[in-house]
């Protein structure tokens, strides 16, 4: 499903008149038609329902859903709460429908507000800009005010529907049913919580890709359908053979959790390679996995045998191996010298910061793998830039030089170097834990070694994350006490629900 802005939202509303012929009345009573559907699969009928319309096109659609619940012969109250001149266009046609079907229009009083029970905000959709003028200001003050179910029409009035905008006063719907996409405010942090539960209703508009590159919100069918299966011919080789490179003498826990990822998502043949002093320990805990010594200084990595490269199809480097000045050659090192996919993540962007320009130079795969904070820091941006605008910020940093990034939290984008972009919304709060980010380095190796295509290979990894996490916390455990180690022994569940056929 794409990912919209509100222009490229324009566009696809545009072509589908003047390519496809669809006269926008008609698309109107399309949507409002989809959207009364769906309000009335969802409310009983003896709730008493306040529609509330604005003077754009989202108040047109707004009149559509007040006539069919009407004529369905629910409870509704419709108050129009702009002057009749600021009706126009196909809002106005559809108000004449309403009025001709013999519905009046009521005044907004505190009866009103104290007689309903759920309340349709159509008042502003995407077309909003600046802060909110009146009567719009109070209106959402008085919506977030009384008691009633708030059910928001596309986007919660007042919300912008991109990025980047810090100050806006908006609707804090329960509910809201998006039209045709969602739009990209529903992932940034600061204002997804406003959309409450969120569902995208189709309206019918011919499937057009408006997104270039293409941004696309994953669902479960996706993977389900475009996951690499597993001949019954293969082999450790062909199932692919990866090196894991971190922990330092006081971190040993993130690589083997790693390691331990990597093998339960799949991989043939796992190699750790970490600090002499963590083997002994380590191995036992995971016989199944080959471990390697590194060269060591003060208890850090500062050295690795590039003959270890050779034959690997994928190697993932940084975690637990610390932050010390020995790490920087290292990763110095693996980017000049790894000729496979190379994952970094944690201590190892940490040392990458000082080392973008070598970045820049790399001409194979490469994944980075930050979170906001990891992201700030790479990219010279705040962490609440970041927040704002992970969608742009991402694909500058991918395209700048040429890396996939996976910008990891509650909506996880994956951008590729040529900007697509690949959302993942799995998981839940229970994942907010050290060493999460771990695991998913793990499942991200043995993703990059078995899908040709990365982009893809990183999306269905940041799904078995995060879809074990979820299965794992409506069966046994809660999001209170989940470890990224169940994580792990997740993934078997999650195999068996999504992929085995
Ligand atoms: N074919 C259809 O029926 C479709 C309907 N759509 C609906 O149309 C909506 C977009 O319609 P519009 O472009 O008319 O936009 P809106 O319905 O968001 O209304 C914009 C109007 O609100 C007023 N406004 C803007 N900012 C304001 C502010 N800060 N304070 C006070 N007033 C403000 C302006 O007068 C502007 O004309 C979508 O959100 C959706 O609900 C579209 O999604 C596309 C498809
Ligand atoms: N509230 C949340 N909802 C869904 N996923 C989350 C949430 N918090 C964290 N995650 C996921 O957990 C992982 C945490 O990674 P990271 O921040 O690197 O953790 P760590 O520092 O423990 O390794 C990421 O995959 C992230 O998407
Ligand atoms: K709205």
């Amino acid at each position: 499903m794409q990912i919209v802005r509100a222009e490229e939202m324009y566009e696809w509303d545009r072509r589908a008149m003047d390519e496809y012929g669809r006269e926008g009345y008609i698309l109107m009573e399309n949507a409002g038609r989809a959207l009364a559907g769906r309000i009335r699969e969802k409310f009983p009928k003896d709730e008493k329902f306040l529609v509330l319309i604005g003077g754009g096109n989202n108040g047109g659609d707004g009149y559509v859903i007040a006539r069919i619940l009407k004529d369905q012969g629910f409870d509704v109250t419709a108050v129009q709460v702009v002057p009749d001149e600021k009706i126009e266009g196909d809002a106005l046609y559809h108000k004449n429908v309403y009025t001709k079907s013999g519905y009046d229009l009521a005044e907004l009083t505190e009866q009103e507000w104290n007689r309903g029970t759920v309340v349709i905000d159509a008042m502003l959709g995407i077309g909003v800009k600046g802060p909110l003028r009146p009567p719009f200001d109070d209106l959402v003050r008085d919506v977030n005010l009384y008691g009633m179910h708030r059910v928001s029409i596309d986007i919660p009035s007042g919300l912008p529907a991109d990025e980047g905008e810090e100050e806006f006063e908006a609707v804090k719907a329960d509910t809201t049913f998006i039209v045709q996409a969602p739009k990209l405010s529903l992932f940034t942090e600061h204002t997804s919580g406003y959309y409450g539960e969120a569902e995208v209703v189709d309206i019918g508009l011919p499937p057009l890709s408006v997104t270039d590159p293409a941004r696309e919100w994953r669902a479960e069918e996706d993977v389900k359908e475009g996951y690499p299966r597993l001949p019954a011919s293969a082999h450790k080789g062909s199932r692919g053979k990866g090196l894991l490179i971190g922990g330092a003498q006081m971190m040993p826990g993130a690589l083997v959790m790693a390691a331990k990822a990597s093998i339960r998502s799949g991989a043939g043949l796992t190699t750790a390679a970490t600090v002499p002093g963590n083997i002994p320990s380590a191995a036992g805990s995971l016989p199944e996995v080959m471990f390697m010594g590194t060269e060591e200084v003060d208890g850090v990595i500062s050295g690795i045998d590039t003959d270890s490269l050779t034959g690997k199809d994928a190697v993932a480097a940084g975690i637990g191996m610390g932050r010390k000045e020995p790490g920087r050659a290292v990763m110095e090192t693996l980017l000049k010298e790894t000729k496979v996919p190379l994952l970094i993540d944690a201590d190892g962007l940490y040392h990458l910061r000082f080392l973008l320009d070598v970045l820049k130079e790399r001409e194979e795969v490469t994944v980075v793998t930050p979170h906001v904070k990891e992201m700030a820091d790479l990219t010279g941006e705040s962490t609440g830039e970041v927040k704002r605008n992970p969608f742009s910020i991402s694909s500058k940093f991918a395209r700048d030089y040429g890396v996939y990034v996976v910008l990891k939290g509650p909506h996880t984008i994956i951008t590729a170097p040529d900007g697509r972009q690949i959302v993942e919304s799995s998981g839940n709060e229970g994942l907010a834990k050290g060493g999460s980010g771990d695991v998913l380095t793990g499942i991200l190796l043995t993703m990059l070694m078995q899908h040709e295509h990365p982009l893809e290979a990183l999306a269905n990894g940041c799904f078995l994350h995060g879809k074990s996490a979820e299965l794992l916390t409506a069966g046994e455990r809660t999001v209170y006490d989940l470890l990224p180690t169940d994580v792990v022994e997740g993934l078997s569940s999650v195999f068996r629900t999504y992929i085995k056929e």
